[in-house]
């Protein structure tokens, strides 16, 4: 099995969704992700610029949320994914995006995507 860093339940506003209702409020969505990362390297070196940083692509997703406008959350994972993979070089990410106000008769709903990269870093 590869090296993850994961991050789970990360909750994150968008104004996400197909009705005009939606358009006009702020929602939210909750994210888990595994990325895969050889974390031996940053074990032998104890150095931040080594990791995944989950911290820093936490924030990214706070941002990316805030500052996007998509109506499907499909479109949504889709180009948060491929931003994702771009700014901090994965090479394999596998995300759950939750949306728990979406069906008052469900715990929650949501798609899960796993994507590769095409580049070698
Ligand atoms: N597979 C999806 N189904 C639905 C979506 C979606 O983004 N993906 N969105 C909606 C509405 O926006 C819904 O969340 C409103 O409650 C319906 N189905």
């Amino acid at each position: 099995m590869k090296d993850l860093v994961f991050i789970e339940g990360l909750k994150a506003n968008a104004v996400i969704g197909v009705y005009e209702w939606e358009k006009t409020i702020q929602q939210e969505l909750v994210f888990d992700l595994e990325m895969e990362h050889d974390n031996r390297i940053p074990a032998t070196t104890d150095d931040l610029a080594k990791t995944l940083d989950y911290e820093a692509i936490s924030n990214f997703i706070v941002a990316f949320c805030a500052e996007r406008q998509f109506e499907l959350i499909e479109t949504l994972a889709e180009h948060l994914v491929a931003d994702l993979i771009a700014a901090f070089k994965l090479s394999v990410i596998s995300l759950t995006l939750r949306k728990p106000s979406a069906i008052a008769a469900a715990a929650s709903v949501g798609v899960k995507i796993h994507r590769k990269s095409d580049l070698t870093y």
